[in-house]
């Protein structure tokens, strides 16, 4: 059997007292776009950030296409494509010019990065924008740019943390479908957070919903409503795997949401 994209074997991190992940074990297969589901501090963010070497790991305790974390860091991080919450598109140049950029930071060879640059863009759907200013785009556009940006340097895992936080509903959409036809198109293992329930259901092969640093439920979405009973979402999965927890997110899940509207204007 081929290794799993990613392994994750009681994997924990605290910051201070707060324990932020707390033995986590999953497997991702490869190909598979899995989602990481929970409220706003559920340790989501922890999780990937481990997965993609910005975080400090023990041995044995994370490997992505077979290769160890903690002891192979820079193979790792070759084979991953990342998008995180933080914007990270410079609005003083165009679309190309900033996936030209990630190209050239990422290594891909001279002689290929005008051709996989034109190729990242063509997968977002930016190819008849990507010489306008990226200031002039809107949201959705933007982070389509992102991931393009993550897609230059042909990754086999791409990781995207809360891909459409703070998008209206046409331009979350935009992106989901993007995601669904650049994993179709290349065969792509795709690990994405998020807290909103109905995009994880219609998109995500299997999700994994975490609460106070535990995975308390890992499956298909169907199994897990089927789990349940007739009739259920994973809205109500979660509620009763973690006791409504869906709620603590409240105040926070706005403040975060309110913050990446009004940077991507
Ligand atoms: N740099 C940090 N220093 C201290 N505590 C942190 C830090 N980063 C995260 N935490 C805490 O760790 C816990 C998990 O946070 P994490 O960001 O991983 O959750 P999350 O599910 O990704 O939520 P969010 O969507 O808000 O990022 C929370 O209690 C959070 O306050």
């Amino acid at each position: 059997m081929s290794e799993p994209a990613v392994r994750c074997t009681g994997l924990r991190h605290t910051f201070g007292t707060t324990v932020a992940v707390d033995g986590v074990d999953l497997a991702i297969e490869p190909g598979e776009v899995f989602g990481l589901l929970g409220p706003n501090g559920a340790g989501k963010t922890t999780t990937i950030r481990m997965i993609t070497t910005l975080l400090p790991v023990s041995a044995d305790r994370i490997s992505v296409f077979g290769l160890d974390v903690a002891r192979r860091r820079m193979a790792v991080r070759r084979l991953i494509g990342y998008v995180p919450q933080q914007l990270s598109a410079d609005g003083a140049l165009t679309g190309r010019e900033n996936v030209s950029l990630f190209a050239r930071l990422f290594d891909v060879p001279r002689g290929q990065r005008a051709a996989q640059v034109r190729e990242a863009l063509e997968l977002v759907g930016l190819e008849s924008e990507a010489d306008r200013p990226a200031g002039r785009y809107s949201g959705g556009m933007i982070r389509r740019l992102e991931l393009a940006q993550a897609l230059v340097s042909s990754p086999r895992l791409l990781i995207l943390d809360e891909p459409t936080i703070g998008l209206d509903p046409v331009a979350r959409s935009a992106v989901w479908e993007r995601i669904s036809e650049i994993r179709a198109k290349t065969g792509m293992t795709v690990l994405v957070t998020t807290h909103y329930m109905d995009e994880a259901e219609q998109y995500c092969d299997r999700v994994a919903l975490m609460h106070t640093g535990r995975i308390r439920a890992l499956g298909t979405p169907a199994d897990l409503e089927a789990g349940l009973g007739p009739e259920s979402t994973l809205d109500d999965v979660f509620r009763t795997v973690t006791g409504n927890a869906l709620d603590t997110g409240g105040i926070r899940d706005v403040r975060a949401a309110r913050r990446t509207a009004r940077r991507l204007g």
